[in-house]
């Protein structure tokens, strides 16, 4: 019986710790932009698929954007829009100081891959800079090797199958970061291969590449960050559904990685805005224990209680102030946080558990909604404390200031202050207007203003650029291209691979059909994927 361990849990222990943030950013004005596509009635099956992901995502991030109190600015466009009105939005949001982030939704059509390209490094938030971005990997990549870290602490041998996607190369380098050399999966490789490995991230985007034959119980954990909408509503990830129940945790789809992408959006944007000097969220190995849910709660579920360890550094992110900050897995203090929490169940923090666990719907609740929006009631888990034994690098905020957090006295007053936070935030939200807590409603449409004269002059700039494409952009050009046609490859690959075991006979009715119109499409649509594979979230983005 494999259990649950759901990136859900994550985005709402996340949202509720950079909730103080947000009158200071709503204040300040500050917007972050999003730009997707639409699929026109044109388009193919699975090119409607994939804009419909790509809407999912993008509702998401308004959400996660606008609850930390900024304004959202999502564009929306038609897939024919001309490469210098693209160029244009792009450029209008680079020169506007208000934007602090920009975030192209993958894929986008081939000739608009250079104008994605002159997002300002500054504000390309998602790594689709590639090596430009002051990041080292898309959020994406960054909150799958998040939930992986507490399992790979003992550097297990790892597979990351689709790892050289744009999201698996993300992982794949943010695992060697950790000391962690992957096991690099991809098309024309025997997946059965990912039985040798402990622990399995799976970023391929084509639903049900991994099945029964590639799962085993021993594996610690199954990452999967598949997201393909299925036209009955619900959402097929990279883990057949007859193989979830195998390894001993998986991230479940829907429920999984996205939101955990959306908490690592949400850190980059407070960091950027507020304080580069906020800790980084991660995931400790007992808080990865204790979230990991059964995935059918028969009995009482005894509780799941969470502990994110807030570390005082960045963890490989490069600044804006450009200065690199290394990785340092510290040694971890679980065991004191742990023996702080569980040797002193104060009775805010027993009263905390109940009140929750009676409140908490349980997975199964989660799970009969997966269709639905993730549910925004602060309902899931209980007993949250945050703490940290690392030394901060920089002056931290006053309840995440570790610096004389050195004794166990000191560090279990700071976990029961935190619990007590948490509980004061709870009675608040409960008592306050309903919604309190909740994330808001997508702001309006960003102002239409006119660019000025020397905004128009860098729009010629930029055109002229476009014909005449600098070094710098050919060779990322180059290096697209390269990925492209290696993506579209490794998508025949594994298509073919997929069709050999006669995965989709498995499914149900509906996903049957749409996967074989999408399968049938493909060929002709194969040009349209030279462009898409090598972007966004997986090869299926
Ligand atoms: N530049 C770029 N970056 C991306 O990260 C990117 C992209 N383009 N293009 C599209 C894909 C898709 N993707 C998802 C992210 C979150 C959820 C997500 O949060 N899903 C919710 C589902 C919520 C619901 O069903 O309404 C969940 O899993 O619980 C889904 C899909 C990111 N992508």
């Amino acid at each position: 019986m494999s259990r649950q361990l759901t990136g859900r849990d994550i985005l709402r222990w996340v949202r509720r710790r950079y909730q103080k943030y947000r009158g200071d950013i709503d204040s300040s004005g500050k917007g972050v932009a999003i730009i997707r596509f639409d699929a026109g009635s044109a388009d193919s099956a699975r090119v409607k698929v994939r804009m419909q992901a790509s809407r999912v995502s993008a509702d998401q991030k308004v959400k996660a954007f606008s609850s930390l109190g900024f304004q959202v600015h999502e564009e929306v466009l038609g897939r024919s829009v001309h490469p210098l009105d693209f160029s244009r939005l792009i450029h209008r949001f680079n020169v506007d100081e208000m934007t602090t982030g920009i975030i192209v939704q993958m894929p986008t059509h081939d000739d608009l891959r250079m104008a994605v390209q002159r997002i300002s490094g500054k504000k390309d938030i998602d790594a689709l800079l590639g090596g430009r971005s002051p990041y080292r990997a898309c959020a994406t990549a960054d909150g799958i090797v998040r939930v992986a870290e507490p399992f790979v602490q003992d550097k297990p041998l790892t597979a990351v199958v689709g790892g050289k996607g744009f999201v698996g190369q993300g992982v794949a380098k943010l695992l060697r970061d950790k000391g962690v050399e992957p096991m690099v999966l991809d098309a024309g490789d025997d997946l059965r291969a990912v039985r040798d490995a402990e622990v399995v991230i799976s970023a391929t985007g084509h639903s049900g590449v991994l099945g029964r034959e590639h799962l085993r119980p021993g594996h610690r954990i199954v990452v999967d960050s598949g997201f393909v909408p299925q036209r009955d509503g619900t959402v097929l990830g990279d883990v057949r559904k007859d193989a979830v129940d195998i390894p001993q945790v998986i991230t479940p789809v829907p429920g999984g990685i996205g939101p955990v992408e959306m908490a690592v959006l949400m850190e980059r944007v407070v960091q950027k805005e507020v304080d580069p000097s906020i800790p980084s969220w991660s995931i400790s190995p007992e808080a990865a224990r204790e979230m990991s849910r059964e995935r059918h709660p028969s009995q009482e579920s005894e509780g799941g209680r969470i502990h994110l360890v807030s570390r005082g550094e960045n963890r490989g992110v490069t600044s804006e102030t450009g200065t690199e900050r290394t990785d340092h897995l510290e040694p971890t203090s679980d065991a004191i946080r742990t023996g702080s929490l569980d040797s002193d169940p104060s009775p805010q923090v027993q009263s905390t558990s109940m009140t929750e666990a009676s409140a908490d719907p349980g997975p199964g609740a989660e799970q009969s909604d997966r269709t639905g929006r993730p549910s925004d009631r602060e309902s899931g888990p209980k007993d949250i404390s945050r703490s940290s034994m690392d030394p901060p690098r920089r002056q931290l905020p006053p309840e995440i200031e570790f610096d004389e957090a050195r004794s166990d006295q000191a560090l279990a007053d700071k976990d029961q202050q935190a619990r007590r936070d948490v509980d004061d935030m709870q009675s608040k939200r409960d008592h306050a207007k309903p919604d309190d807590g909740r994330v808001d409603e997508p702001q309006a449409p960003h102002d239409e203003r006119v660019p000025s004269s020397r905004e128009q002059a860098a729009v010629e700039e930029a055109r002229c650029d476009l014909r005449r494409p600098s070094a710098g952009v050919r060779q990322e050009e180059a290096a697209q291209a390269e990925s492209a046609t290696r993506s579209r490859d490794i998508a025949d690959k594994l298509r073919r691979a997929a069709e050999a075991r006669g995965e989709a006979r498995e499914r149900s009715t509906t996903a049957h059909s749409v996967d074989q119109e999408e399968r049938l499409r493909r060929g002709r649509m194969a040009e349209e994927h030279q462009g898409a594979e090598s972007e966004g979230r997986t090869l299926d983005r």
